[in-house]
């Protein structure tokens, strides 16, 4: 059966997996991320045509946070190519946490490893064209917008400037990149345009959108002109599966097997190659700051369905 006129299984899978939210805890090393209700899920699918939305408000707004490193990548290997973007940020998993410093001191050169961990995000955000902060993240909007097809989508400025006066830990990671040439410019510039970025709003809906885009080479249902160009759509894909959900992505490998990327607000974008896209909402993550009932959902989805790429 197509999951789309599934709906009632995909009801009870939410409800089922909603029972996990309680072994989770919210993001609160970002203020205003603690002000999140622990206890929702929420599920959208898209398979082109309308989104068949399960379970839960597929309308709650919630910030992209790690999820926007997916659309930068994308967005810097449009706006500068693969040879570009590779000089400065590698492509092989960490094994660490996605804020982690380590690696940065004991490699060489001092090149993060890959583009998922926040030391290469913020290498990938620096890339992004553009004279000014306004500009940069102007141009990363409207790409999301036609990602989405809504033209709504703003970020989220209390978010923001929340993790903008927390960032300690990537403040760090910027600086530390500029000493080694990784980033240039002005590193509280870099910081704000980062900080914005992850506070994009966006819901459920979107994120499945999204998604869609991603899993079907890049184009949209309607669309003869890919968004995203098919190497590039297939490079974040790649990404997706090896570094996607941070240092849990071997196991949800075998679990799921769904190219995935979460973020700590408690969303997270499943890209099903020339599938559907899933967008997931809920907010109570487990240790290594994935949502602990989305990913559960998304294993109960995987073996329903036979999603598994692998
Ligand atoms: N894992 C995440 O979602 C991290 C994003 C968050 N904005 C940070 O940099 O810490």
């Amino acid at each position: 059966m197509s999951i789309c006129r599934d709906s009632e299984a995909l009801n009870v899978m939410v409800k089922e997996a909603l029972h996990f939210t309680k072994y989770g805890k919210v993001a609160d090393y970002i203020p205003a991320l603690s002000d999140a209700n622990p206890e929702t899920l929420s599920l959208a699918i898209y398979e082109g045509g309308s989104t068949c939305a399960s379970a839960g408000d597929t309308q709650e707004m919630f910030t992209l946070q790690s999820i926007s490193k997916v659309i930068t990548l994308a967005l810097a290997l449009m706006d500068i190519g693969e040879e570009g973007v590779f000089a400065k940020v590698g492509k092989e998993p960490t094994g660490d946490p996605f804020n982690s410093i380590i690696k940065l001191e004991t490699h060489s050169p001092s090149k993060p490893l890959n583009p998922m961990i926040n030391a290469g995000a913020l290498a990938v955000t620096n890339m992004i064209q553009g004279s000014t902060v306004d500009e940069k993240l102007g141009r990363l909007l409207s790409f999301i917008h036609e990602l989405t097809g809504n033209t709504s989508i703003q970020y989220n400025e209390k978010i923001a400037q929340s993790e903008y006066d927390t960032a300690y830990l990537n403040r760090s990671l910027a600086y530390f990149l500029k000493q080694h040439d990784v980033v240039d410019g002005n590193i509280e510039l870099l910081l704000e345009l980062y900080t914005k970025q992850c506070a994009i709003e966006v819901s459920c809906d979107d994120l499945a959108k999204m998604a869609y885009v991603i899993a079907n080479e890049g184009r949209h249902v309607s669309s003869e002109r890919p968004i995203i160009p098919l190497h590039i759509a297939r490079i974040i894909k790649t990404f997706m599966v090896t570094c996607g959900m941070y240092n849990a992505s071997g196991e949800f490998a075998i679990k799921v097997g769904v190219p995935s990327k979460s973020g700590v607000s408690g969303g997270i974008m499943a890209a099903v190659p020339y599938g559907p896209g899933i967008g997931i909402y809920g907010p109570a993550l487990d240790q290594k700051g994935n949502s602990i009932a989305g990913m559960k959902l998304l294993e109960t989805l995987s073996q329903r369905y036979n999603l598994s790429i692998f």
